[in-house]
């Protein structure tokens, strides 16, 4: 990989030229709506360890304490808006899509649940929503925007996490009654397969790839800039940190960085 160019004429050049684009986005991008990341400053993983609150086994021990925090975070994203860099996607999407004839393509992973991106057409939530919800009995899954999602976690949204909410109050099935989940993807559990094969074939085919406000710290996401470059795509980095090298790297604020990059 070449030194990084922190040029926003060279990249919005390289992006004239690329067919095939993607973002690969994280927490970062969420952040100036007023959602802490997970290992930034007040982010979920400092102030909480992650196998007791996001992983399969947690929710088998202690369903009430998993679905506290999940309910919290639900009431959190329910009040935030997106912010300039979620905009600046829209609007390139909107860009590439009214092309005539469409010459490029633009696909947006994320990484984040908060849904922000959900008004995107080419978006894949590679971890899941926060706003949909899977049986653990007969497995539906179901978009759920309900404030509070059941009666049993009104008031919960404090983060102490102690509730013990019995399972029957906790969030429960309309076909089967069986308890439900947040429809996340948790630390030791696969992705789902398909979604796995429309992100190859979106990296399999980009020349340019934009890492947004992410730490590159969880697989298999933290995989896919070095294979977009092994292929021979270029890769650039957007984040308030300084995250080591890429083709191209713009350092500050996405809100800020992002709108200028794909003007
Ligand atoms: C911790 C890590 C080492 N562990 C893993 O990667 C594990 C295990 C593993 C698999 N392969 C490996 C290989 C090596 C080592 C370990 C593994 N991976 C898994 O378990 C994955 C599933 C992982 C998915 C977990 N779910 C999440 N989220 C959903 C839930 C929820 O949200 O609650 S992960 C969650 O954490 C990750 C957080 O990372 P970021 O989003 O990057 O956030 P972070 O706070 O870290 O960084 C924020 C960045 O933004 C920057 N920033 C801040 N503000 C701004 C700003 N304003 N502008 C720009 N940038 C900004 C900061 O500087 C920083 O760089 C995201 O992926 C996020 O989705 N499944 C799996 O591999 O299945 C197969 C399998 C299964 C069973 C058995 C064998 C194989
Ligand atoms: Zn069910």
């Amino acid at each position: 990989m070449s030194t990084s160019s922190t040029s926003y004429e060279a990249f919005r050049q390289f992006l004239k030229s690329a067919k095939h684009i993607a973002t690969l986005c994280g927490a970062g991008l969420s952040a100036e709506s007023g959602i802490p990341t997970f290992r930034g400053e007040g982010g979920w993983w400092r102030t909480f360890e992650a196998t007791q609150l996001a992983t399969p086994s947690a929710f088998k021990a202690n369903p009430s304490r998993v679905w506290e925090f999940y309910h919290y975070r639900r009431e959190l994203v329910l009040k935030k808006q997106p912010n300039n860099a979620h905009k600046a996607l829209m609007d390139f999407e909107n860009k590439i899509l009214s092309q005539t004839p469409q010459n490029q393509t633009f696909t947006v992973i994320t990484q984040n649940v908060d849904g922000l991106s959900s008004n995107l057409k080419n978006l894949i939530e590679m971890h899941g929503s926060l706003f949909r919800t899977r049986c653990t009995k007969c497995g539906d899954i179901d978009k759920n925007y309900n404030s509070p999602i059941c009666e049993g976690l009104k008031g919960t949204e404090n983060l102490n996490l102690d509730s013990n909410i019995p399972i029957e109050q906790l969030p429960s099935c309309t076909k089967c009654g069986g308890l439900l989940r947040p429809d996340v993807v948790w630390f030791n559990e696969k992705l789902d397969p398909n979604i796995i094969d429309k992100i190859h074939e979106e990296l399999d085919r980009c020349d340019l790839l934009l890492v947004i406000g992410t730490s590159g710290t969880v697989y298999p996401a933290a995989g896919y800039a070095n294979y977009v470059n092994l292929r021979g795509g270029k890769v650039a980095v957007f984040n308030i940190e300084d995250t080591g090298d890429a083709d191209f790297k713009f350092i500050g604020p996405c809100g800020e960085t992002l709108p200028k990059a794909l003007e």
